[in-house]
């Protein structure tokens, strides 16, 4: 498929100030959004990720265990949409997690800098779904993105995507920290989507810069509008140095403002997050929670 033509379709240009603008406004409007029923909306959209040097299959299982027995301790908060752990850890939350419908992530394909073969890549996602992975989130081939190399990089999507396609859910994580402009997080948003990606996901946490509302916008937007000339709706992910309340309030308000209330469920909006669960679950309640 050739993607430089199929990027032909879209204008490319992205401007700094309208960004700054609707960021601005999101702020603003974002403020109405810190109540209980914003937070539990955003809790159930959480990727609980734990993706430590230091995890281990018990802490893994301990942390599946919490997320499984959360109903008894929460029974008014919509459980979060998945776990996400590295691939070797797919099996020992899914052994815990058996048929509870809780989901599970794998970050798969030389996670987090896709520095790797394409057969490793592709062999550690095909394990990771063989495992169990219910969802894979990868990155983008980002140094290909920044030399240009747009057919390589989609190629490598498309393949990837096609072999887990159906029935599980790929994240493209685009690491926008890294992208030199707006323009560039854009285009590597509509690629993603074009080599068929079901999220388009900001950053791996592991890069200075992680995910900004800057970011999210132009992402937002890019999502927005790929469905228009496709029909096809894509979701989106914030991840990485998300960690209060109000962070997730205002990835709501972003996602509210620019793709609507549509977007606003577990199926089209995540949250990935190693620490704000509890910061949630605190606001929610209204005392300091630290159940995980
Ligand atoms: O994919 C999710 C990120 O790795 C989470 O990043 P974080 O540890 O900064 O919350």
């Amino acid at each position: 498929m050739n993607y430089t033509n199929k990027l032909e379709n879209y204008n490319l240009g992205v401007s700094d100030s309208a960004i700054a603008a609707i960021v601005a406004k999101a702020k603003k409007n974002s403020t109405a959004n810190h109540n209980a029923d914003v937070y539990k909306l955003c809790y159930g959209c959480i990727d609980l990720t734990s993706l430590n040097v230091t995890d281990s299959e018990s802490s893994i299982a301990e942390l599946a265990r919490k997320a499984m027995d959360f109903g008894n301790h929460f029974p008014d908060i919509p459980n979060v949409a998945s776990l996400c752990v590295y691939p070797v850890f797919v099996e020992t939350a899914g052994v815990v997690l058996g048929d509870s419908g809780l989901r599970i992530t794998s970050v798969a394909g030389g996670f987090p800098s896709s520095q790797t073969y394409l057969e490793v890549k592709m062999l550690e996602i095909a394990m990771a779904a063989e495992n169990g992975a219910d969802e894979i989130d990868m990155v983008m081939n980002v140094g290909q993105m920044l030399t240009g190399d747009y057919e390589l990089l989609a190629n490598e999507i498309e393949l990837i995507g096609g072999e887990i396609g159906g029935y599980i859910v790929l994240k493209v994580i685009i690491e926008s920290g890294a992208l030199i402009n707006p323009s560039m997080v854009r285009t590597a948003s509509l690629l993603s989507m074009m080599a068929g990606a079901d999220f388009v996901k900001t950053s791996t946490g592991k890069i200075p810069v992680a995910a900004t509302p800057e970011a999210a916008v132009v992402i937002c937007e890019a999502i927005r509008d790929y469905r228009e000339n496709t029909g096809r709706k894509v979701g989106f992910k914030a991840a990485g140095g998300i960690k209060t309340s109000e962070d997730a309030a205002l990835y709501y308000t972003i996602v509210k403002t620019v793709l609507g209330e549509e977007w606003l469920n577990p199926s089209l909006f995540r949250i990935g997050t190693s620490s704000a669960a509890n910061t949630l679950l605190s606001s929610i309640t209204g005392s300091e929670v630290k159940y995980f």
